[in-house]
């Protein structure tokens, strides 16, 4: 696939008044070809990582101008099905083996009748002797070379790749860089973002696209930029890394406008051979004269354009013939390559139905979720813990008449633990899990909803079995009297606030993943929200939306349900040592409260509601960021 985009900008808007801040990318050109690896290049902060994600169509927000396949303007949703994204961070499922991860990925992106070539992709990157190994120890080229197989396995035709060697060493950097050259010598496009390569290094590329100030200063052949640089007056001193000199001369502003101008910010190409004019717009008559000179291999072309006579080589010729030997190799005969083959079928939305994304999916968090041992430990220990502290502190209280602010303090207590222990967990885990998502969901290997689903499921057995072992704890250490209704009802309200508290939590850190930190804040603070505007005696002090606020904080919710179960359900009364105990009677407390008219089950509603809620805005939040 040749990649070509025309006038390409990308802008930073704030997100509250939609001003713009600033244009990262200026209005570039450019042109990727098949059969090419290509890297882009740039002095930091130039707009490498943001050209990439424009031309991948990893970010569309802000993003104006043409982007073209093979000369047409592109149907985005066919192109992210023949175009994969490989992050610079090397996402990948801590817990799962090498050959496990390739098994997902085959399972999810390979239909079903296909042959998914697992070993064959591991043998050709080297992790064939490493399949049984845990992700997370594998080192930092081999996790770079599993990202590449991962993607590998539906044989995309066009690699886009962000800073692929940051953090290799000399050695890793360089087979890296070998094997992104082999795919490309198989007829795939590959362009990848670089930061100041060695000479060695620069020279396995066929095309090197430099960016400064977010506009094109060179883009053509890799041999052709030192002579280029040389035409314009800026010679690279001898036994000068050349890629380290174009970097150098951005620091001028001068040098910066003098080159995109003289590359017209990427319209022009310079060849090796020859310099290739501009690209002209599709409905530009041109007059093409084309001939073979004496003994000549390569056709020679005339162009008529816009009165101009241009002359123009058959420039890509070179690359596209050895592409078509190779291609010819892999396709012949039987080699163990063939399997390489770059598809030209129509690629499907996805391989898989719904309901084989939800079931590998699915399969995969469970097996995360057990082989995090360490997680599972402190998990337990966390739960029993405090629900023996609480125990502790409430030791047979549940039955004394005496102690109603103690009762109170420990429905509030319980539910305050229920609400901190879900809601910090994924506010800090999240923000990696959505960017993991966000790129395997982008790669075109399952659909948001199926994932979503899964999550929630897989989660569930683990959550609701700690949680009732916490409530079986307190309830019996406090001493509340048994009641088989009672008992099931504290154990479902510990279960929805929990659940309630993790949808908001979700919500937190799908949204603010980009900033980590910030997401503490308001994670922190919004359970303390509920516990603020919660008072019962004050609601009639309180402006309608602040009991609006008031009745629909599941904080409040959970409060008002524990002390309904604790005290309704038919209790007797409490005993009293006092001689006189006001609130002795639970319908006192009830009374005095201003609960005595609701019910367990309207609060459990409104806590389910909620926790719906909640789900609801990270599943449309994650949508959202996916989407821009
Ligand atoms: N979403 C964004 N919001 C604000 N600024 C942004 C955003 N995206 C990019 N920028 C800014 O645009 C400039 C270019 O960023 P980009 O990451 O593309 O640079 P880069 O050339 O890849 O840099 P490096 O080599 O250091 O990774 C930076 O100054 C960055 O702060």
């Amino acid at each position: 696939m040749d990649l070509e985009f025309r006038n390409l900008t990308y802008s930073v808007y704030s997100r509250i008044t939609k001003v713009e801040l600033r244009q990262v990318v200026k209005g570039v050109n450019g042109r990727f070809l098949s059969g090419q690896l290509v890297a882009i290049m740039g002095p930091s902060g130039a707009g490498k990582s943001s050209l990439l994600n424009a031309i991948s169509g990893y970010r569309s927000a802000g993003v104006t101008g043409e982007l073209l396949v093979n000369g047409q303007i592109r149907d985005e949703q066919l192109f992210q099905r023949s175009s994969c994204y490989i992050t610079q961070e090397d996402l990948l499922q801590p817990y799962l083996t090498v050959r496990e991860t390739l098994d997902v990925a085959a399972s999810l992106k390979v239909a079903k009748g296909e042959t998914a070539h697992s070993e064959e992709i591991l043998q050709e990157l080297g992790l064939l002797e490493h399949q049984h190994t845990k992700t997370d120890q594998l080192s930092g080229g081999q996790k770079k070379r599993l990202s590449i197989a991962l993607e590998l396995v539906n044989n995309p035709p066009v690699f886009f790749l962000d800073e692929p060697t940051s953090g290799l060493d000399t050695v890793t950097t360089v087979q890296c860089v070998k094997l992104l050259r082999q795919l490309a010598r198989q007829g795939r496009t590959v362009v990848c973002t670089i930061h100041q390569p060695t000479a060695s290094l620069l020279e396995l590329f066929d095309q090197v696209y430099v960016i400064a100030d977010g506009r094109c200063i060179y883009q053509g052949d890799t041999e052709a930029m030192v002579p280029h640089l040389q035409s314009v007056g800026l010679p690279c001193p001898r036994h000068h890394n050349p890629a380290d000199f174009i970097i150098e001369i951005t620091e001028n502003p001068q040098n910066i406008n003098m080159l995109c101008e003289e590359i017209e910010n990427g319209k022009l190409y310079k060849s090796s051979k020859f310099d290739v004019p501009p690209i002209e717009p599709i409905n530009n008559l041109e007059l093409k004269i084309c001939y073979q000179a004496g003994d000549e291999p390569e056709e020679t072309q005339i162009v008529l354009s816009n009165e101009q006579c241009i002359y123009k080589g058959n420039q890509y010729d070179g690359v596209r013939n050895s592409l078509t030997s190779l291609s010819s190799q892999v396709s012949k005969g039987n080699s163990s390559l063939a399997w390489m083959r770059v598809q030209k079928s129509d690629p499907k939305l996805y391989p898989t139905t719904y309901f084989e994304q939800f079931s590998i999916l699915l399969r995969r968090m469970i097996i995360q979720i057990s082989r995090n041992r360490q997680a599972l430990w402190i998990q337990t220990i966390h739960h029993i813990m405090c629900g023996v502290l609480i125990g502790l502190c409430f030791l047979n209280m549940a039955n004394d008449g005496t102690q109603m602010f103690n009762h109170l303090k420990m429905c509030v207590g319980l539910v305050i633990f229920f609400a901190y222990t879900q809601i910090m967990v994924p506010v800090l885990v999240y923000p990696q899990e959505v960017k993991l998502v966000k790129k395997e969901h982008f790669n075109g290997w399952y659909s948001l909803s199926p994932y979503y689903v899964a999550l929630t499921v897989s989660k569930l057995p683990v959550q609701v079995t700690l949680n009732i072992v916490f409530c079986t704890i307190v309830y019996f250490m406090v001493g509340v009297p048994f009641g088989t209704s009672r008992f099931i009802c504290f154990c479902l309200i510990g279960n929805v606030v929990s659940l309630a508290s993790e949808g908001l939590g979700m919500a937190i850190g799908s949204m603010f993943s980009v900033r980590n930190g910030c997401a503490i804040g308001p994670a922190a603070i919004a359970p303390f929200l509920g516990l603020a505007i919660y008072g019962f005696d004050f609601a009639h002090r309180i402006p309608l939306l602040m009991n609006i606020l008031m009745k629909t904080s599941f904080i409040r919710c959970g409060v008002v349900a524990m002390v309904l179960t604790i005290f309704g359900f038919g209790r007797t009364p409490l005993d009293c040592k006092d001689v006189y105990c006001h609130f002795a009677k639970p319908d006192v407390l009830l009374k005095y409260l201003d609960i005595e008219k609701s019910s367990v089950w309207f609060e459990i509603g409104i806590m389910v509601t909620l926790m719906v809620i909640f789900r609801s805005i990270c599943y449309m939040g994650l949508k959202w960021r996916f989407a821009t």
